[in-house]
């Protein structure tokens, strides 16, 4: 479970959530859609702790990420703390972010052995079973620069995987690639919503795929969710002004 509690987050002046409340039950696939700027990859950003809230406070799974308690006061979240939320979160960027000096398999097994202290052979194990996953068995010892994007962005899904998140967020993972490589990602992607209850945050202007994927939408607009529902209603029938607009625009692309 995931909530967001009266979240306030600003750059500077400008407030980009503003007191935000949402909560996102366990096996939820909920897609954020809404203008640029309107605040969906922040609040997948705070989600990762690479942003901190100025105010309110988000939790995971009944624990604060925000605040901890020390001494009977909430106090900030240490990192030490966070870092073991953090742990059941995974995230795909839009621009793939492999480590660039390490090959497919090193990619994959990165994390496990460093974060979780998997042994090497277990998570070597594990990271050929997710190749297979995202139909890259072929492409162990390639360098990310041998790839394609859209095979980079598989590996990318593969090394998230690798952590047996609990949570996972897709943030525009099509934006940056050709447009033949979209629908093999999204395939794995399908699949990945199909055969695991990994609760997903997806931002996608990729409306199909939301409607496959996910039993909630969420519109926002300057940091406020306007609209929410289920995602064939929603598509269907938007109720909201800025929904209508936001909608068409996307349809039409
Ligand atoms: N590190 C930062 N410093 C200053 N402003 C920022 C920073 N990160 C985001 N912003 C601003 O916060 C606002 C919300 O950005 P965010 O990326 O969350 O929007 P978005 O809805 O995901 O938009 P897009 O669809 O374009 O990715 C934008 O106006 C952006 O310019």
């Amino acid at each position: 479970m995931i909530r967001f509690d009266d979240v306030v987050k600003r750059f500077g002046d400008h407030v980009v959530l503003d007191h935000l409340d949402f909560q996102v039950e366990r096996g939820d696939r909920v897609t954020l859609i809404g203008p640029s700027g309107s605040g969906k990859t922040t609040i997948l950003r705070l989600l990762m702790t690479l942003e901190k809230v100025n105010d309110g406070i988000i939790w995971v799974d009944g624990a604060r990420l925000t605040h901890e308690e020390r001494g009977g006061k909430l106090v900030p979240a240490s990192e030490k703390y966070v870092r073991r939320i953090r742990r059941r979160i995974g995230m795909v960027f839009q621009q793939f972010n492999l480590f660039p000096n390490m090959n497919v398999i090193e990619n994959i097994t990165e994390a496990p052995i460093h974060v979780l202290g998997l042994d090497k052979a277990a998570a070597v194990k594990r990271a050929r079973q997710l190749l297979d996953t995202v139909g890259l068995s072929d492409k162990e010892t390639a360098h990310p620069t041998q790839l394609s994007g859209g095979q980079q962005q598989r590996v990318a899904i593969a090394r998230a995987l690798a952590m047996d998140p609990d949570i996972l967020l897709l943030d525009e993972v099509t934006s940056a690639l050709d447009p033949e490589l979209v629908a093999d990602v999204l395939d794995v992607l399908r699949n990945v919503a199909l055969t695991t209850d990994i609760t997903m945050l997806i931002v996608t202007h990729e409306m199909q795929f939301a409607r496959d994927v996910s039993n909630r939408v969420m519109m926002f607009d300057a940091g406020r969710i306007v609209e929410e529902g289920d995602p064939v209603t929603m598509f269907s029938a938007p109720k909201h002004e800025r929904t209508k607009t936001f909608l068409k625009a996307v349809l039409a692309d």
